[in-house]
């Protein structure tokens, strides 16, 4: 019998056969869990992740140049992304990075998510590896300045990374991050 599941009714544990586990068919959603697929989004499970990913500096937010990045704290935006994708039961994996290394393994550990929601901050750049781990990313993602980046510093006005994106969106402060989100319910969707 197949059995559906939401985020009430996670049913994510082994069957146990004659006191063997064995696991229940795998989603094809990536969320690793062990569990029989559910179909509203056309086989992705009710668990989703959505990847969130922010670079260097950005975990200042608050307090940073507040008159160019706002007063939102990273938490207030990573709440409100969670809050944009709840009603699907995707679930935000958030990161916030001050290194590309450690921006890339991210990438890496997290290519099983649904989409992601990328700001690259000063990597958009010079981040060429961070680019090449964003070339392999398998699913939609959209890359999210808080700033007008056109509106600053000449250096500022080319992203290697959003070449690669699904959309850039740029000068709408935290609201973008929203914007992003429902992009990619919208994205999701339409598989
Ligand atoms: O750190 C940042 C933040 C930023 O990505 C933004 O969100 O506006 C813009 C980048 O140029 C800058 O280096």
């Amino acid at each position: 019998m197949t059995r559906r599941h939401s985020p009430a009714d996670p049913p994510m544990f082994p069957l146990v056969t004659a006191g063997i586990p064995r696991p229940l068919s795998t989603c094809q959603c990536g969320c690793r869990g062990n569990h029989f697929p559910a179909d509203p989004y056309k086989g992705w499970c009710a668990l989703s992740r959505l990847l969130l990913i922010n670079g260097p500096n950005l975990g200042i937010l608050g307090s940073r140049q507040p008159d160019i990045y706002g007063t939102d704290t990273l938490a207030d935006i990573e709440g409100w992304v969670a809050e944009e994708v709840a009603g699907r039961g995707w679930k935000v994996e958030a990161f916030q990075h001050d290194g590309e290394a450690e921006m890339i393994r991210t990438i890496q550990a997290n290519y099983d998510t649904v989409g992601a929601i990328v700001n690259p901050a000063a990597l958009m750049m010079a981040g060429w590896g961070l680019r090449d781990a964003l070339a392999d990313y398998p699913r939609p993602w959209i890359e999210v300045h808080l700033s007008n980046v056109w509106a600053r510093e000449q250096f500022r006005h080319q992203s290697v990374t959003g070449p690669l994106a699904t959309g850039v969106i740029f000068g709408l402060g935290a609201t973008g991050y929203r914007l992003a989100a429902r992009a990619l319910l919208e994205r999701v969707a339409d598989r």
